[in-house]
């Protein structure tokens, strides 16, 4: 049988579970942090790009002279490498050809659409991608496309690229995200080969908990009785007798038959489990029954080691108990008992003998009664 206690130990189960519970937390709390950065920062550049977008719109209808001197300055910065403005008639200004409108390619007529639907304030922005301004210039960009509005009328979509390359070494989160696609560090695999590690090992703890409690459960159903939920005899074991054991008492419904085949096996049935249940709720927590046989229950009384419980008062009082029974349908019925009081060193086969002679003689004489076992009960069933 397994052995529950250390299955559900502290050691075994809660300490890996508190550990990688904790390690779990930490690991995820430091890619929330360096979510939650990356996000500001891309947002405040969405942001100052988006101002820069707006003095654009501003110079490209002003002189051409003017509007050269802002796009060098602009392009002076190394993250941005790309400044568009998408205009509604499907023409794009580009910084590579500020004078000549061309039309949307298929990216672009995508971030447009996509940045047509935000309100202001809104933008769309890409999964890091690989962007040739030239052969030889490959260059890992992010693009944030956006509505640009004036006086609250929609002028067009601005379009802006992130450099992720010339990102500075404190947004971990591009980086991350730009590494993942293309050269893993150390330190991602590491961080997220831990984060799976501790996950996996929080599922695994998780199931085994599960696994026992449910195998607990099984066992703890196959070990009592389905009528009356009490333990079965098959689960008594002598092993268990101890200083502690005070006395062996079998209890049996008195003419049981009779109830049967009067009222039916359902009414038999409900007496029986009426039974069982006044038996449970006049016992103490220490005492354990059984439900040996049919309408037979063992109870053995149990106490501290030099107790000596008073066992014919409980019994007489269990079945005065029993006898008030009152449940619509169920006729009155009353138990006899028979009962043994149990010495250190007794043998137990002898002990549940000795206090079934006292029941049957508790039937003899009468029912409806409780009977100690004395040697002269034994001479009186030989004889
Ligand atoms: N309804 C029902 N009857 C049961 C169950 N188990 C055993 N019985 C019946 O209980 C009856 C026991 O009858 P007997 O052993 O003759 O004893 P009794 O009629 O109680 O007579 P005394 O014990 O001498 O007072 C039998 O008819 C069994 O079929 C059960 O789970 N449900």
């Amino acid at each position: 049988m397994f052995d529950f206690k250390s299955v559900f130990s502290f050691k075994k189960t809660y300490i890996p579970l508190i550990l990688s519970g904790f390690f779990t937390v930490l690991v995820l709390q430091n890619e929330y942090q360096n979510i939650q950065s990356a996000i500001k920062f891309a947002f405040d550049r969405v942001k100052s790009n988006r101002e820069i977008n707006q003095l654009f719109i501003t110079y490209s209808r002003t002189i051409s002279l003017q509007r050269d001197r802002f796009i060098e300055q602009v392009y002076e910065s190394d993250v941005f490498h790309g400044l568009n403005f998408a205009f509604e008639d499907g023409t794009v200004i580009t910084n590579s050809d500020i004078d000549k409108h061309s039309t949307f390619d298929r990216r672009g007529r995508a971030w447009y659409v996509c940045a047509k639907k935000k309100k202001q304030g809104e933008y769309c922005v890409t999964d890091v991608y690989l962007d040739v301004l030239t052969p030889s210039r490959l260059r890992h960009v992010i693009t944030f496309s956006y509505p640009v509005y004036e006086d609250g009328k929609f002028l067009g979509v601005g379009v802006s690229d992130i450099n992720v390359d010339a990102l500075n070494a404190d947004t971990h989160f591009m980086k991350l995200e730009y590494y993942r696609r293309e050269k893993p560090s150390m330190d991602f695999y590491v961080m997220n080969i831990t984060a799976c590690f501790f996950m996996i090992f929080l599922v695994l703890c998780i199931l085994r908990v599960l696994f026992f409690v449910l195998v607990d459960k099984v066992f703890t159903q196959s070990r009592h009785d389905l009528l009356t939920g009490l333990k079965r005899r098959e689960h008594f074991s002598s092993d268990k007798i101890d200083a502690r054991t005070k006395a062996f008492c079998f209890l049996d419904i008195d003419h049981f038959k009779s109830i049967n085949d009067t009222y039916g096996h359902d009414v038999g049935d409900k007496a029986i489990k009426s039974f069982s249940d006044c038996i449970r709720n006049s016992i103490r927590a220490e005492d354990v029954v059984f439900r040996w046989g049919g309408e037979e229950f063992l109870i053995l009384v149990r106490g501290k080691k030099d107790e000596k419980p008073d066992v014919p008062s409980m019994m007489t009082r269990l079945c005065e108990q029993v006898e008030a029974i009152n449940i619509k349908g169920v006729p009155k019925f009353t138990v006899s008992v028979g009962f043994y009081e149990y010495r250190v060193g007794d043998d137990v086969d002898l002990c549940i003998k000795n206090a079934d002679i006292a029941l049957y003689k508790a039937k003899r004489s009468g029912r409806n009664r409780v009977i100690r076992y004395d040697s002269s009960l034994a001479m009186d069933t030989l004889g």
